[in-house]
């Protein structure tokens, strides 16, 4: 049956599932986000140090997806530099729309819109969160929908795309299955989350002008986040 999800797939999901669950960002972080008073600097060393745990959070759970270390080496660290802020928009537009405990969202947004970031990113960013709310996704569908954003075979620098194809196929069966079983009246919805990939895909130019405007106004990253987004 085109619907039918298959046991193999079940437990598939399951993995990806339970690796998304078991990395989260630490409490303590979350939590600082009501403490720390408000200043353009407070709100950006907050937001760096999400962004910093955001990405550690994300290595670990890429590691779960199935077939991902057996890619070459530097494919994995190509797919990794190319999905991390994606994967970070759909972590924070997820944060927004569900998991946070009320009155955390506002503060975020507040921190978000008060930390250097110029208006002109803050509409699409915030367009997004909304688009992505208004999907109101299972978990099961955040966690893949993450998983096959990070399995984007044509990300600058990957070799073998292929190989990353192969491992993402199988995830968008999963995905299509998976919107048919929990939005059975909406024949369209599967589609509409794959728009969701491409409107994700703008916002990484937006985040690109987001840092040369914050480095240029002499705000510093950790290492890990010059790293990932090739920075300094
Ligand atoms: C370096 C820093 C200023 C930065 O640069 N670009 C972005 C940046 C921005 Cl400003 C928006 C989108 C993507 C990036 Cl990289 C950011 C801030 O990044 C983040 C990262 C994670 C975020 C946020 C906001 C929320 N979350 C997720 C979250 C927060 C609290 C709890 C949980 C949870 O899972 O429990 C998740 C911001």
């Amino acid at each position: 049956e085109k619907f039918e999800i298959t046991k193999e797939q079940q437990d598939f999901m399951n993995v990806i599932l339970d690796a998304y669950n078991r990395h989260q960002i630490p409490p303590d972080v979350a939590k600082k986000l009501l403490q720390e008073q408000y200043s353009a600097e407070e709100n950006f060393l907050l937001l760096t140090e999400m962004a910093t745990s955001q990405v550690q959070v994300l290595v670990e759970f890429t590691k779960n997806i199935p077939g991902f270390l057996s890619l070459d080496h530097e494919d994995q660290i190509a797919l990794l530099k190319g999905s991390a802020v994606e994967a970070t928009f759909l972590r924070s537009a997820q944060a927004f729309s569900t998991k946070m405990p009320s009155g955390h969202t506002e503060v975020l947004e507040e921190r978000i819109r008060k930390s250097g970031i110029s208006e002109e990113f803050m509409t699409p960013m915030f367009n997004f969160y909304k688009s992505i709310g208004e999907l109101h996704m299972v978990q099961e569908e955040q966690a893949l929908l993450t998983a096959i954003t990070i399995m984007t075979p044509d990300r600058p620098y990957v070799k073998d795309q292929q190989a990353v194809e192969r491992l993402q196929e199988p995830m968008l069966d999963i995905l299509r299955k998976l919107c048919a079983l929990h939005h059975p009246g909406e024949p369209q919805y599967f589609a509409r989350l794959l728009g969701r990939l491409t409107e994700l895909r703008t916002l990484n130019h937006y985040h690109a002008e987001m840092l040369t405007s914050w480095r240029m106004n002499d705000y510093k990253f950790t290492p890990l986040l010059c790293e990932i987004w090739d920075v300094q």
